[in-house]
């Protein structure tokens, strides 16, 4: 049996850890949160991994509002590059396998073609400048440590797109969502396994090479409008969804016009197969 410690359990991704945690019954699933161990008390967390010893840490924890962190860039920094860092370094002294959450909000958007995990990161908004932070620090603690990117994470947990639409398609006649940002939804539920398959892969062959980036969304290229439509069609709604441009609906933080992600590496190193974005948005629908 091997320990594995979920820190910001609460969150999105780690509820949708929760709900598939039964298919690893070799796992014994650890889930701590803001209230029982803050990453960003390296203390708190050299104790916590002194007195447990976990076999892996999978970093769940981190400030996610876009927006916000524009004009609260200490915070965002401090959960987003301190936290990872401490977990790391606590991770090292333990010999424990950690793996970090990044995010498709790293790359500038300036690209046409999929980004590879080798492409420059170039992020526009202060959350993907911490994310990038944040990876930077784990890689450079131990390169034997995996950092994934995904991007547009949604499920019927916590705040997201998708739940968000669905509410407003109950409350508004219209809605206007934006066209000209091109990325790939990503059913948390499906990285999920995906990332409990990783730790089976490393606890399997300790000593593979396996340590690095690696991207993860669903199949396919969509962008949010498109999303907000299948959502509308899918759910049976009879709200107008209209196209709009970037600049008709101003942000405080920028974001990426594209983000679609190349996932060919972690396919070919795990062999996994993933599914496509619409078809797991119509296996989310049924819970939320
Ligand atoms: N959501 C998305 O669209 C995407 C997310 N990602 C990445 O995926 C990962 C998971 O995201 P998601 O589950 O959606 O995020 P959430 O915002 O849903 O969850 C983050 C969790 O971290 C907790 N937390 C906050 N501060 C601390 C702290 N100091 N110590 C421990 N825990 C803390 C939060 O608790 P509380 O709520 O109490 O503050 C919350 O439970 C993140 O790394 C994110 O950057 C990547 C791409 C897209
Ligand atoms: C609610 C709404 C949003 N939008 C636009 C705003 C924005 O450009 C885009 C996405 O909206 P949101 O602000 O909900 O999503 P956002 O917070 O940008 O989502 C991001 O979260 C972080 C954590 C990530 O890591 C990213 O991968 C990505 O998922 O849709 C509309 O055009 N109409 C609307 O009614």
């Amino acid at each position: 049996m091997k320990n594995i410690l979920i820190t910001g359990g609460n969150g999105q991704l780690g509820h949708a850890i929760k709900k598939i945690a039964g298919e690893f019954p070799d796992f014994n699933l650890i889930y701590t949160d803001y209230d029982t161990l803050s990453i960003t008390d390296a203390e708190a967390v050299n104790n916590y991994f002194s007195e447990n010893t976990p076999d892996a840490c999978i970093n769940c924890a981190a400030y996610t509002a876009v927006d916000k962190a524009e004009s609260d860039e200490d915070t965002a920094f401090v959960l987003n590059f301190q936290g990872p860092l401490n977990l790391a370094e606590a991770c090292a002294a333990h010999n424990t396998s950690l793996i970090q959450i990044s995010t498709d909000y790293v790359f500038n958007g300036n690209a046409c073609v999929p980004y590879k995990e080798s492409d420059d990161t170039d992020p526009q908004s202060v959350y993907g400048s911490s994310k990038m932070r944040g990876e930077a620090a784990v890689m450079g603690i131990n390169e034997n440590n995996i950092v994934v990117r995904t991007s547009w994470l949604y499920s019927e947990f916590g705040i997201n797109f998708a739940k968000r639409m669905k509410e407003l398609m109950q409350e508004r006649p219209e809605l206007n969502v934006v066209f000209d940002q091109a990325g790939t939804p990503t059913y948390a539920v499906d990285l999920a396994k995906v990332l409990l398959q990783i730790l089976q892969h490393r606890f399997a062959q300790p000593d593979a090479a396996i340590g690095g980036v690696y991207h993860y969304s669903n199949e396919g290229v969509t962008s949010w409008y498109d999303f907000a439509v299948a959502i509308k069609e899918l759910t049976g709604a009879t709200t107008r969804v209209l196209p709009i441009t970037s600049d008709k609906y101003p942000t405080p933080a920028k974001r990426p016009a594209y983000s679609v992600m190349n996932k060919e590496k972690i396919k070919a190193t795990f062999g996994i197969e993933i599914p496509y974005w619409r078809e797991s948005l119509a296996e989310c629908l049924k819970f939320i």
